[in-house]
């Protein structure tokens, strides 16, 4: 089935077109009351002078003057509807181009910018500009040149020639500077967008002394903006210059040919001064058009790219909203790539979940985990397969509709400019009995009532007045805000202290007790305390998908998908934790079958549990096999077993044992040191 494109741009513009034929009739009525000086001009010549009547210059001055004011009213009106034509233009596309332009971040994955909007800017200030006036002007020229074969045949067929040989040089000036103009746009706005990005990094940027790398990249972009512009400039300037001449050298030849005329007593001095007039006026549009064709193209660029960015948008925003659902999930035959490459970064992914269970994500950086999260919240559609959420697909779910019932907390987290009540409220009011219900659960109630104007802090720009710690759990208490019944939390311990920890693992047990369904990705192990069952993905596939403890003992001899974080006690305590949960499920015969049907890594011993520290399992009968090195992150480990601080020296003996593959005097070592 083809996808139907959204045609809003040419309709809204279609709509325009009775007001556009309003402002051109204007027109006319403008270029005809632009006779008005020629006009005079001839019968002060003709009559006036001559007849030396004051009476008929005062009239003529009269009449001139009301033509004058009736042009000038007509003209203040045309710019008044024009004005109000571009205000309804932004009313109508600009909320559209917007969405289209953040969609088009999420689904193409492209780096994100706002050109929808600027592109609308241009098109919208040239529809609604100056700029539009000669392209209005210009079926205007053929009147005057009538006018002119009125006054005599010969001026209007120099004129005519004129026009012809002006429209050459326009259509040349189009011919040769589309292309640089179009190049220079390119890089414009790849210099503009790198320049946007470096902003935004500043803080990187200055530590790092990046600055000079990155105004060298911004600067070749720039150039490369620059050298087509000015190749565009270039031969612009030139074809003006010819134009100019030519134009000017016209009027000065009808004037000659006029005064001819004149002398051969075939035109009066009026007719030969109106004629001068009537001329530039015959001309001025191409001209004109030839100045202000770098307007026109950049309009015409500006639409080309609005118009397929918002061909993609949704035709409607109606939808049938959908019952609150209980949040049983089903990923079915997920595959998805990322728009620009061609390898797959998740295969086949398939698991299920029932309303109200946990599962802890976890598997080696880049396996895919960000991806699945955002599969699951719909952000972005699998190439085949479905992400549903009480059986509807989420991809399919207006997102609007579909968000309500959804608590998702990025990996970058992604807080607004505006309050922290509004922040909680996902950038509504927000009632506020439910945003401190929020706060309350996320365990962030006290931390905001702390700050000097509480809710109504102002956090700056992406959270910029608050802590890494403090962001992250404002962004879980606006993922927990409404109630969600599914909550995907990517990370949500990356930047917190111990007791940020402890209300995150308090919030996901009241999540439990309230029937959602979540999801968290963890690198640290004290959430996965929390959860009911785990899926290990590895390269983008399901390596494994159980309850918990069975899925962590098969983990056992395989390098650690969890670390042991920062050396915070409590961290340890819970890599020991799930350490112990791993060989208690061995010893308690707990191991199953994983769900990919792989079975069990090649057990060694089965009546204890074997501790692997990272890199291939040492043989505990003979004490072969190749040691893994004492890295920082297996003395973390080994001090995490512990439970406590142990001396350099103690871990190394420790790790002696381990690497003598002396595993029982290994975990008496650990105990003895708890
Ligand atoms: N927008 C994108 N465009 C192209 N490739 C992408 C994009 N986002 C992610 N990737 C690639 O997809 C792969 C998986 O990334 P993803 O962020 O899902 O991994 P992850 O398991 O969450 O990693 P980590 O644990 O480090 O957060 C990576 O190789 C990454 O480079």
């Amino acid at each position: 089935m083809t996808k139907q494109k959204n045609t809003l741009l040419s309709d809204t513009l279609r709509k325009c077109n009775r007001v556009f034929l309003g402002v051109a009739l204007f027109g006319l009525a403008i270029n005809l009351l632009m006779l008005t000086a020629p006009l005079f001009m001839m019968q002060v010549f003709d009559r006036v002078i001559s007849s030396r009547n004051t009476d008929t210059l005062l009239m003529l001055v009269i009449i001139a003057a009301v033509s004058l004011l009736t042009m000038a009213s007509l003209e203040g009106v045309r710019s008044f509807v024009l004005v109000r034509l571009s205000s309804w233009l932004d009313k109508k596309l600009g909320g559209t181009a917007l969405k289209a332009s953040i969609n088009s971040t999420l689904k193409q994955g492209k780096e994100p910018n706002i050109q929808g909007l600027r592109d609308l800017s241009t098109v919208r200030n040239y529809l609604t500009g100056a700029s539009i006036f000669p392209i209005l002007d210009a079926p205007f020229a053929p009147v005057f040149l009538g006018i002119l074969f009125l006054l005599h045949p010969y001026l209007g067929a120099i004129a005519t020639l004129g026009a012809v040989f002006l429209f050459g040089l326009a259509l040349a000036n189009e011919m040769l500077t589309r292309r640089p103009l179009m190049d220079a746009g390119k890089y414009n706005i790849a210099a503009m967008n790198h320049a946007e990005a470096s902003a935004r990094n500043a803080d990187v940027i200055a530590a790092m002394g990046m600055m000079p790398n990155l105004i060298g990249k911004w600067h070749k972009e720039h150039l490369g903006a620059l050298e087509q512009q000015g190749k565009a400039s270039d031969l612009g300037g030139m074809i003006s210059a010819v134009t100019k001449f030519i134009r000017t050298f016209l009027q000065i030849t009808v004037s000659a040919v006029a005064a001819l005329l004149v002398i051969q007593g075939e035109m009066t001095a009026g007719a030969m001064i109106a004629s001068s007039i009537i001329m530039g006026r015959a001309l001025a549009p191409v001209e004109q058009a030839i100045s202000t064709w770098k307007g026109f193209l950049g309009a015409r660029s500006a639409y080309g790219r609005l118009s397929t960015l918002l061909e993609d948008a949704p035709i409607s925003d109606k939808f049938m909203p959908l019952p609150r659902p209980a949040g049983h999930v089903s990923v079915e035959g997920v595959t998805y790539i990322h728009p620009g490459s061609t390898i797959p970064v998740l295969r086949n992914v398939n698991f299920k979940l029932q309303a109200g269970e946990s599962l802890g994500l976890i598997g080696p950086t880049a396996s895919g985990k960000s991806t699945l999260a955002r599969i699951l919240v719909g952000n972005i559609t699998p190439r085949t397969g479905h992400s549903r959420l009480d059986n509807m697909d989420v991809a399919e779910w207006a997102a609007d509709d579909r968000g309500r019932y959804i608590g998702y907390l990025p990996q970058d987290i992604e807080l607004f400019s505006g309050t922290i009540r509004e922040n909680i409220a996902r950038m509504g009011e927000g009632d506020p009995d439910d945003v401190v219900a929020a706060a309350n659960k996320a365990g962030v109630h006290q931390m905001i009532l702390r700050l000097e104007k509480g809710y109504e802090t102002e956090i700056g720009d992406g959270g910029a007045a608050l802590s890494g710690g403090q962001r992250q759990r404002i962004g879980l208490a606006r993922a927990l805000y409404g109630k969600p019944s599914l909550l995907v939390l990517d990370e949500p311990n990356a930047n917190l202290d111990n007791a940020g920890e402890s209300a995150l693992m308090e919030a996901m047990r009241t999540l439990k007790q309230e029937g959602a369904t979540v999801i968290v990705i963890a690198h640290r192990p004290n959430v996965l305390r929390e959860v009911d069952k785990v899926l290990v993905l590895r390269g983008g596939t399901v390596d494994d998908f159980g309850d918990r403890d069975a899925v962590l003992e098969r983990l056992q001899g395989t390098p650690p998908l969890i670390a042991a974080g920062g050396g915070e006690a409590e961290d340890k305590q819970a890599a020991r934790q799930v350490r112990m949960a791993q060989l208690n499920a061995k010893k308690t015969g707990a191991a199953g079958r994983s769900a990919s049907g792989r079975g069990r890594k090649a057990g060694r011993k089965d009546s204890s549990g074997v501790i692997s520290l990272g890199g291939p399992p040492m043989d505990g009968e003979t004490g072969k096999g190749s040691p893994p090195e004492l890295t920082d992150d297996i003395r973390q480990e080994i001090r995490a077993l512990a439970g406590r601080d142990l001396s350099d020296q103690e871990v190394e003996e420790i790790y002696g044992l381990y690497t003598a593959g002396r595993q029982d005097e290994m975990m008496k070592r650990l105990k003895e040191s708890e």
